[in-house]
């Protein structure tokens, strides 16, 4: 098994990402290891249910747990205020006290959503992440940040929230469908580009998703370590952290733009990857050429680099001004100098005015 530890020592916070094949099935030693009261609330989604949740279940009963399951629509549209308050009064009705655990069983919107209702619930609750996408077990299961999608744009209310324990067990992914794997490789490959060329060179080599899967605890180990040396180094997202949030200035907008619906997150950051880096190779900060190996690897995991509608770019813009990074009226993006090498700037007012004209840079 390999360990990963996040330490958040401003405040006090410090937990494990295990990372494991077959952890799920020796779940409930894992959680008698963080928690040792009886009542469990899990937060799944249907996918999910079907599939882990009787396994689960079994386990943590078998251990002496008494159990609520309560199980969501999968997708986006899922991390909502809706949902929040369902959550809310399913916990109440099972009598969740403040010394109970949560645990959030699925993909990044699951962690997100279980997440913020953990950090909110009578003031916060403990929980605990047991991501099942690639993208919940590279990402979204660590550093904290939990959140749901207003109409207005993505995340826009959250807290930072750490769980206690993330479990992740790379078997669970053999059931993820292609498209959602790929979703995944997104992030991975975004790691790569933010700060690890030779990460991103042994994505390049990988020819199909069962390469990958044959080198999949090191890939999720290679994503968390850079994620939580980011997030040791900047908890609350005001410097390095942002780093992280490459491609989602354009890729947050996107999604919300389109309701939730039409593009997946995966999917939106690798066009607002390939957006962002066009537009300041043009300008000559992004090293020429490297906007088309970004497209390149993206296209080797089916994932789209251009809006299905080029018109489209010009009316997703007035999004942007919701993004999280924005300090006063100023825009801050993630460039990167080089593939593996990034750093955060103010935008000049004009920056994504060539976007306007529909992606012709
Ligand atoms: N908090 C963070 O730091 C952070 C980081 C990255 C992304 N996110 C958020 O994560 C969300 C996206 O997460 P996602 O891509 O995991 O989407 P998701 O949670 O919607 O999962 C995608 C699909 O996979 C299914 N699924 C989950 N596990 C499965 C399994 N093992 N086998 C088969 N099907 C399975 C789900 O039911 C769903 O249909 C977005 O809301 C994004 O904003 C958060
Ligand atoms: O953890 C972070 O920090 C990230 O930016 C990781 C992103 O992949 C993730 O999508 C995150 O949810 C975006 O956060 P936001 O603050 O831009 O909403
Ligand atoms: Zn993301």
């Amino acid at each position: 098994m390999a360990v990963l530890t996040v330490d958040v020592t401003s405040e006090d916070i410090h937990y494990p990402l295990k990372i494991e094949k077959g952890l799920l099935n020796h779940l409930a030693e894992e959680i008698k290891s963080v928690y040792k009261n009886k009542k469990i609330a899990i937060v799944t989604d249907a996918h999910v249910q079907a599939l882990y949740g009787e396994r689960v279940v079994e386990q943590l009963e078998a251990a002496g747990y008494e159990l609520t399951v309560i199980v969501l629509e999968p997708g986006e549209q899922s991390k909502s205020l809706e949902n929040l308050q369902h959550i809310f009064s399913e916990l109440i009705a099972f009598g969740l006290s403040r010394s109970d655990l949560m645990l959030a069983l699925g993909g990044g919107v699951i962690g997100d959503l279980a997440g913020f209702a953990a950090a909110s619930y009578l003031r916060g609750i403990a929980f605990v992440q047991i991501p099942t996408t690639l993208l919940a077990q590279v990402d979204s299961s660590v550093g904290g940040k939990v959140a749901i999608d207003l109409p207005e744009g993505k995340n826009l209310v959250g807290a930072f929230y750490h769980p206690k324990l993330v479990l992740i067990d790379p078997n669970v992914l053999e059931t993820l469908s292609d498209s959602t794997f790929n979703d995944g490789m997104a992030e991975v490959i975004k790691y790569g580009c933010i700060h690890d060329h030779d990460f991103f060179e042994q994505l390049k080599q990988y020819q199909s998703r069962a390469e990958v899967m044959a080198e999949i605890e090191s890939v999720i180990a290679d994503c968390c370590t850079i994620k939580r040396d980011l997030v040791q180094s900047d908890e609350r997202d005001t410097s390095e952290r942002m780093l992280l949030n490459f491609g989602h200035t354009i890729g947050h907008a996107i999604e919300a733009y389109y309701r939730y619906e039409k593009y997946t997150h995966g999917q939106a950051i690798s066009i607002g990857m390939v957006a962002m880096n066009r537009l300041t190779e043009a300008l000559g900060i992004s090293a020429e050429g490297s906007t088309e190996i970004i497209e390149t690897i993206l296209k080797q995991y089916a994932l789209p680099t251009e809006l299905a509608e080029a018109a489209d770019y010009q009316k997703i813009l007035p999004l942007i001004k919701n993004d999280k990074k924005n300090i006063e009226n100023a825009l801050f993006i993630v460039v990167l100098d080089a593939i593996g090498k990034s750093r955060t700037m103010a935008a000049p007012v004009d920056f994504f005015a060539p976007l306007l004209k529909g992606n012709e840079v």
